[in-house]
């Protein structure tokens, strides 16, 4: 494979701004063909609006680069034919059966071979014995399979996909992950946005942002690595331990796992001076402990909390 075509997304500098307010600023992204890219933030943080920057949806005001190979400022028409995008929103008509959603949007992309085209998609989301069930019928997670059906109808080369899996089962979820790993086994690109943890670790790699920057990018060990992070874990009464904790000089992220609490910082020395006063607190049970994907994000956004607060951007994590 050459290196022109290596990149199924390679932008960058993306800046959107909307009035005074930048939403998306500078944004870097480089996604391998076949690869599945994770991309998460807060809620604001400015994934849509990359996203439909991407599929030419949204005109940057700053930045270039491609998706697919097609220029996202001069070839947006020939990108989203090429482009699977779901939305966060359900697309789709609730008052047609599956099969006329399916041949609806065949229509919209004027595939020469609908009916084939429709027939491969039931098939391939397991959609065939529904395919005259009305849409809004459907519970959210045969909904969400209709709407890929619908995104891979045109036998696109990347999906763009918008918080696929909110308020979605955990069957369905696993159900819908199992589908993209597949895909990716095609060579098709996924870049995915989401808030569940377990499934930014089932991505390849992962773009972090907030307010509008990218905060951390890489491999899930790449990102731990880089955060530098060191965490105690405390068990029993922690309750009463999270507000002080939280004030305390050094630490970046108070988080509860099960029935523990994760205390995070940088400065091994602090984060001990921080902990100290509650070491010895009878029934506290303290260790140290590996820092995990949760414990990275909410110290990286409660920096860029501070940072932003300052007027300062936020420094990426490489
Ligand atoms: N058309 C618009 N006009 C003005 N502001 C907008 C517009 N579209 C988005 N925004 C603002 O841009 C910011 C980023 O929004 P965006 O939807 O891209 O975030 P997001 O990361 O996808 O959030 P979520 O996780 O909640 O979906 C938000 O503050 C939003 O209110």
């Amino acid at each position: 494979m050459n290196q022109a075509t290596d990149w199924a997304i390679d932008v960058r500098g993306l800046t959107k701004r909307y009035g005074p307010r930048t939403v998306v600023d500078h944004v870097d992204l480089q996604v391998r063909t076949g690869r599945i890219c994770g991309f998460l933030g807060p809620n604001g943080s400015g994934k849509t609006t990359t996203i439909r920057m991407l599929c030419g949806l949204l005109t940057p005001d700053e930045g270039d680069g491609t998706c697919l190979g097609l220029d996202i400022r001069k070839q947006p028409l020939e990108i989203r034919r090429q482009v699977g995008y779901m939305t966060q929103k359900f697309g789709l008509y609730d008052d047609l059966s599956i099969r006329q959603n399916l041949d609806f949007v065949a229509r919209l992309f004027e595939l020469p071979e609908r009916k084939r085209a429709v027939d491969a998609a039931l098939e391939r989301l397991g959609l065939v014995e529904r395919q005259e069930q009305l849409a809004g019928s459907l519970s959210g997670g045969w909904k969400q399979r209709l709407s890929l059906a619908s995104c891979l109808i045109h036998e696109p080369r990347l999906l763009l996909l918008d918080e696929p899996t909110a308020g979605v089962d955990p069957k369905a979820r696993r159900d819908f992950w199992d589908e993209i790993h597949r895909l990716a086994a095609q060579g098709i690109t996924v870049l995915v946005s989401t808030h569940y943890m377990d499934e930014a670790e089932r991505c390849h790699e992962l773009a972090y942002i907030a307010y509008g920057k990218t905060l951390a990018r890489g491999t899930e060990r790449e990102i731990i690595e880089a955060s530098k992070l060191h965490v105690w874990a405390v068990e029993g009464e922690v309750s009463q331990l999270v507000e002080p904790l939280k004030k305390a000089p050094g630490v970046l992220s108070v988080a509860a796992f099960g029935n523990a609490l994760h205390v995070a910082g940088q400065d091994d020395a602090q984060l001990e001076s921080a902990i100290a006063p509650y070491r010895e607190q009878q029934g506290l049970r303290w260790h140290r402990a590996e820092p995990n994907l949760e414990d990275v994000f909410i110290s990286l956004i409660g920096q860029a909390q501070d940072n932003f607060a300052q007027g300062r951007p936020p420094e990426p994590a490489r």
